[in-house]
Order: structure tokens, then C-alpha cells, then sequence
């Protein structure tokens, strides 16, 4: 999917009504029930309220005016005054009512998303760009907010009032009230007409909107190759394009937008002049009151408001309700399985752990039958130190994967212990089984807290830890030393410091199985001698996985596994495989000779 796919895909969606998400929208809306109800309750009054004011009107001229009344005219315009003012207090309080409820959903449900997004399986991050689960998380728990902002149950006070105006028209002359409802076809037809439009060009803008966005996140992250590339001149002109193209349907919108409410004013004043006309015949030929014809000018001047409105708003509930699908969508994707066995068997804690691993006929892939692991099995005893060793892409990082249960196996069992991994809980299996991965993640803090992450350990025993392993010399380089600030993704970092800091959070985490996944690969010899130190140091009482292109960091291996294509080939000491003279004596030779080139 390229970019401009996986935006479309994210605005296309073409629903206004779906039973299942508005329920789901409601379980949500219900969890507050007392200000719901309120909300409901206050719509009724307030469409009441609203409809009593005309009636009045015609009262006043009918059995006050007209009969030189003036207590019943003076005590008609206080009802009116007292109808307003209430009525604007309830609106008060319904518009700050409506808006705490969305805000309240919205927290709710970005709450539940992200529970639910931390449990979900890194196999689903595989095939997810990271924008699209940001951006349900954000834009489109934003459109569900404007659900309510934009006054959803003004909408709904909205057909209250229409169908109120016309039952009001029909109680008080049937007659005017089919004059009124024979300009409904035109009003039909231009809602129609200018909802379509808006309703495309809505769709373009956000369209194009979200080109706009992805071109500019695509040019920030990728600042650096711009520049060192000259490409400046060439994205300014192509950005130009995109924004231009953006402009031009922005106002495309406004122009069906500026036309389409004189459009409704015309029909309104069609409808107010054929009452007028015949309404005024009717009052001269003595068939009407004065009093019933003002109120129905008046209801037919509140008529078309409410339509105007729940047309232009109409855009904003159909992305509302894309956005709730999708929202709903994810947050149905299935969360990752604890017990792939059920019934756990035994738990395994830190304390008493010995670290005995056993891969028996292992067969796994990340894509249907595609395997990158076929038929491995080895044992690893407690304490011992077993590298990995293999060319690119044979399948040493996916035992990492599998071993921590970052991926689930097809085929096979891995035993902790003398456990099957599926019956462990992930918990306690990743506390037991620590991974210092090929690519660093740091966050934004400071160096204390990457290597702590952020749990509350003292610094004089993180500086006691690091010392005791030889890795002072590290911190010192730093600024600021434990207090430097990391920049995003440890953008003002080395590669051989970022390596110094994952190995360092490993270290205080305490795992009694250790994978290193090539931890000094990009390191100095000096830097790389004081990791090689520390790190035996480290692995003396752990059961330890060595995953390294260098074979000079691996030598003291107990035993080295050789993979090839996803096969394990051989397996023995080192000195077992130069006399094997198979792929692992090739590698070494190969290696050996870039090393003497390598140091001239
Ligand atoms: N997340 C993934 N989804 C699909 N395929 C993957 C994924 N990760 C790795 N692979 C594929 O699995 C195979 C084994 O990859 P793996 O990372 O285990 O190799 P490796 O021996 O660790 O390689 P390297 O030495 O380059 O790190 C490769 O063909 C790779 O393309």
C-alpha cells in the first residue's frame, strides 16, 4: 500500500448510520447516565420552550390586542421573556453538559485503545505503520469528540423542532400547514443536491489534507537526506503543489457552502410569501385570525434554520462515524495470548530460575508457511554461554523473537526450564529472559531514565552497577553525566552509546537469561574491550545467547550454533568447528582475514 492509499483509505469511508457502532458509541455515552439523561431532558424542554414563543405571538395579537387587552398583551410579553430567559439558561448549561460528556468519552476511549493496543501482539505492528495506529488514536478519537461539540444533540433538538413546527402548523390550520409543506420538494432536492457536493468535496479536502501531512512528515523525518541531497528546491515546488491542490477544493467547499444558504433563504422567503398571499385572503375573507397568521409566519421563519443545520452538519457525523468504525475496528484486533496451552502448568519466578533451554523440532514463520526456522533443536544448560552464528537473514534474530515470545512457533516446543514456554506467563517469562536487541529504542529523558526505564532505582546503585562492571568510563563521557537529556529517539547519541545504554538497562533489570543480539557491533576496539569485560562478567551466572557478526566476541562461548537458511548446521566448541572445517570454519576464515586487512 503506498502513502496515498493508506490515507484514502482512512477518509473514504461513506456511513452515516451503522447500528452496531452507534451502540457501541451509546454503551460508552452511558456510562454517564445521570448527564446523559439530562442532556435528553433539556432538548425536550427546550424544544417546548421554543415552539410556545410564536404560539404567543399570535395569542397577544389575537385575544389581547386585537380586544385593547393590554394586562393580557403585558402578561404575554413577561411569558416571553421568562420562556427566552429560561430557555437560554437551559442552553448554558446543555452546551457545557454535552461538551463534558465528550470530553469524558473521549478520554474513555483513547484510555481503552491504548490498553488495548499495548496488548496486542508485535506481529500486528508488522503489518501496521506506526501513523495509522497514531492517528486512531488521535484524529480519530477527535472526530468522535466533535460528535458532541458540533452538537449532536442540537441535531436532535433540530428534528424536535421541525416535527414540532409542524404539528403546531397542523393544530392551527391545516390548510396553511399543506401550503408550508409544498415547498418540501425544493428543499428536498437542493439538500440533496448541495449534501452531495459538500459531501464529496468534504471528502477531497480531507484527502488532500492528509497528502499534506503525509508529505510533510515523510520530509521532516527525512531532513537530513534532504539536504545532503539538494532536494530543498524540488520538495518546496512539489509541497506547492500539494498545498495548492488543497486550496483550490477548500474553495470549492466554501462556494457550495456561500451558495447553499441564500439557496435555503429563498425557499424560506417562497414559503413566507405563498402564506402571506394566501393567508392574508383567508383573514380578509374572515376565515383566519391576524394572531394565528403572525404565528405561522413566525414558525416558518424558525423552520428553516433547523434544516440548514442538520444539513451542514451532516459532513461531520459521517466522519464522526467513520472514524467510531475504525476506532471500534481496532479495538477488536486480537490481543495477544498469554497460554497458548491453557491450564499454566507452573509459573517460573526470578528467585529460584535455573535458565535450561531446550529448542526441540522448532518451526517458525511470520508469514504463513514461509519458514525462517526449520526443524531446530538444541539445549542450552543453566549458566552456559552459546553464540549464534549464521550469514544475514538465517534466522538468528527470530530465536531472540521466539525465545522471549515476541512471536508465537508453528511447530515444536521450547522448554524453560523444562516448561513450555506457552503454559508461562509473558510476564514472568520476560522477566526471567532479557533481550538486548540489534535496534536501540530509547525515549525521551534522561540517561537515568533510559537505563532505568523510568522504574525507581537509586542512582547510587545504577552508578554502583555500572561501576562494578568497568562501564564508568562511559557515563563520564556524557554531559551531565546520568542527567543528560536523551533527544528523541537518541538523536544526540552514537551508535556505540546507545549500545552502552541498552546493555546497561539489561544489566539492571536482572534477567537470568541473557540474549545479546549484537551488542558491540558498532562499537571502538577500547569501547568494545570494556563491554567485552563487562559483559562476562554479566553472563558468569546466567545462561547467556550470544548473537554476533564478530566472531572475535564469541570465542569464549561454551558452544556456537551455526545456522544457515533457517537450519541449524553445526553445533560445537569452537576449536570442534575449525576441525569440522564446515560453514563456521569458513566464516572464521573469511573473518580473520578482514580483521588483519582491517588493522592493516
Ligand atoms: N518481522 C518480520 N516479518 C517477516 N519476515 C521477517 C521479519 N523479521 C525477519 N524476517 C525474515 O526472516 C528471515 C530471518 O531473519 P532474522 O532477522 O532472524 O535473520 P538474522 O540471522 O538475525 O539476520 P541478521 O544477521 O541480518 O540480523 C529473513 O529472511 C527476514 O527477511
Amino acid at each position: 500500500m503506498d502513502r496515498e492509499e493508506f490515507f484514502t483509505e482512512d477518509v473514504l469511508a461513506d456511513k452515516i448510520y451503522d447500528r452496531a457502532v452507534i451502540r457501541k458509541l451509546l454503551s460508552y455515552v452511558l456510562r454517564y447516565k445521570a448527564s446523559a439523561f439530562l442532556s435528553v431532558f433539556i432538548v425536550l424542554i427546550t424544544t417546548v420552550l421554543f415552539l410556545l414563543c410564536p404560539y404567543l405571538f399570535g395569542y397577544a395579537i389575537d385575544h389581547g390586542i386585537s380586544k385593547g387587552d393590554k394586562t393580557l398583551v403585558y402578561r404575554t410579553a413577561l411569558a416571553i421573556l421568562g420562556i427566552q430567559t429560561l430557555r437560554l439558561i437551559l442552553v448554558v448549561v446543555q452546551s457545557y453538559n454535552i461538551q463534558a460528556i465528550g470530553q469524558k468519552v473521549m478520554l474513555d476511549v483513547r484510555m481503552e485503545l491504548f490498553r488495548h493496543v499495548q496488548s496486542l501482539p508485535v506481529s500486528f505492528f508488522d503489518k501496521n505503520p506506526v501513523g495509522r495506529v497514531v492517528t486512531r488514536l488521535t484524529n480519530d478519537i477527535a472526530a468522535i469528540g466533535e460528535l458532541f461539540s458540533a452538537g449532536v444533540i442540537v441535531v436532535i433538538g433540530d428534528v424536535f423542532i421541525i416535527i414540532g413546527i409542524f404539528v403546531a402548523m397542523v393544530m392551527l390550520n391545516g390548510k396553511l400547514a399543506l401550503i408550508t409543506l409544498s415547498v418540501f420538494p425544493i428543499i428536498v432536492i437542493i439538500a440533496l443536491w448541495f449534501g452531495k457536493h459538500m459531501k464529496n468535496s468534504f471528502r477531497e479536502i480531507r484527502r488532500k489534507l492528509a497528502r499534506i501531512n503525509a508529505y510533510l512528515n515523510e520530509n521532516i523525518t527525512g531532513m537530513k537526506v534532504v539536504q545532503l541531497f539538494n532536494r530543498e528546491k524540488k520538495n518546496y515546488k512539489k509541497f506547492d503543489e500539494i498545498n495548492d491542490d488543497y486550496l483550490k477544493e477548500q474553495v470549492r467547499y466554501i462556494r457550495y457552502f456561500a451558495v447553499f444558504q441564500p439557496a435555503i433563504n429563498m425557499v424560506s422567503a417562497l414559503a413566507v410569501g405563498l402564506v402571506l398571499w394566501y393567508g392574508a385572503r383567508r383573514y380578509m375573507h374572515g376565515f383566519l385570525t391576524l394572531g394565528v397568521l403572525v404565528s405561522f409566519l413566525a414558525y416558518i421563519h424558525d423552520l428553516f434554520d433547523p434544516i440548514r443545520d442538520i444539513v451542514e452538519k451532516y459532513n461531520i457525523f459521517q466522519g464522526a462515524m467513520a472514524s467510531s468504525e475504525r476506532v471500534f475496528g481496532l479495538m477488536q484486533e486480537p490481543a495477544e495470548v498469554d497460554y497458548v496451552i491453557p491450564h499454566p502448568s507452573r509459573e517460573v519466578s526470578r528467585k529460584d530460575f535455573k535458565g535450561d533451554i531446550e529448542f526441540q523440532n522448532i518451526w517458525f514463520a511470520y508469514n504463513g508457511n514461509d519458514y525462517v526456522l526449520k526443524d531446530i533443536s538444541f539445549r542450552i544448560k543453566p549458566g552456559q554461554s552459546v553464540a549464534l552464528v549464521g550469514v544475514t537473514g538465517s534466522g538468528k534474530t527470530s530465536i531472540a523473537s521466539i525465545l522471549t515470545r515476541l512471536y508465537e512457533i508453528q511447530k515444536g516446543t521450547i522448554l524453560l526450564d523444562q516448561i513450555d514456554i506457552r503454559k508461562i506467563e509473558k510476564v514472568g517469562l520476560r522477566y526471567v529472559v532479557g533481550l538486548v536487541s540489534q535496534d536501540v529504542f530509547l525515549f525521551a529523558g534522561t540517561l537515568r531514565d533510559n537505563i532505568t526505564l523510568f522504574n525507581p532505582i537509586p542512582t547510587a546503585t545504577v552508578l554502583e552497577t555500572i561501576g562494578a562492571l568497568g562501564l564508568m568510563p562511559f557515563i563520564d563521557r556524557m554531559s551531565g553525566g546520568l542527567d543528560m537529556e536523551i533527544a528523541e529517539r537518541g538523536a544526540n547519541l552514537s551508535v556505540g552509546e546507545r549500545q552502552f545504554i541498552s546493555l546497561s538497562r539489561i544489566i539492571l533489570y536482572d534477567p537470568r537469561v541473557i540474549i545479546l543480539d549484537e551488542a558491540t557491533s558498532s562499537m571502538d576496539p577500547l569501547s568494545e574491550v570494556l563491554i567485552q569485560n563487562a559483559m562476562q562478567k554479566v553472563t558468569q551466572a546466567r545462561t547467556s545467547i550470544f548473537i554476533a557478526h564478530r566472531l572475535s566476541t564469541i570465542l569464549h562461548c561454551d558452544k556456537i550454533i551455526v545456522l544457515n537458511k533457517g537450519k541449524k548446521v553445526e553445533e560445537g566448541s569452537h576449536e570442534e568447528l575449525l576441525r569440522l572445517g564446515g560453514l563456521y570454519s569458513q566464516l572464521y576464515r573469511v573473518y580473520m582475514k578482514e580483521e588483519l586487512i582491517g588493522h592493516g
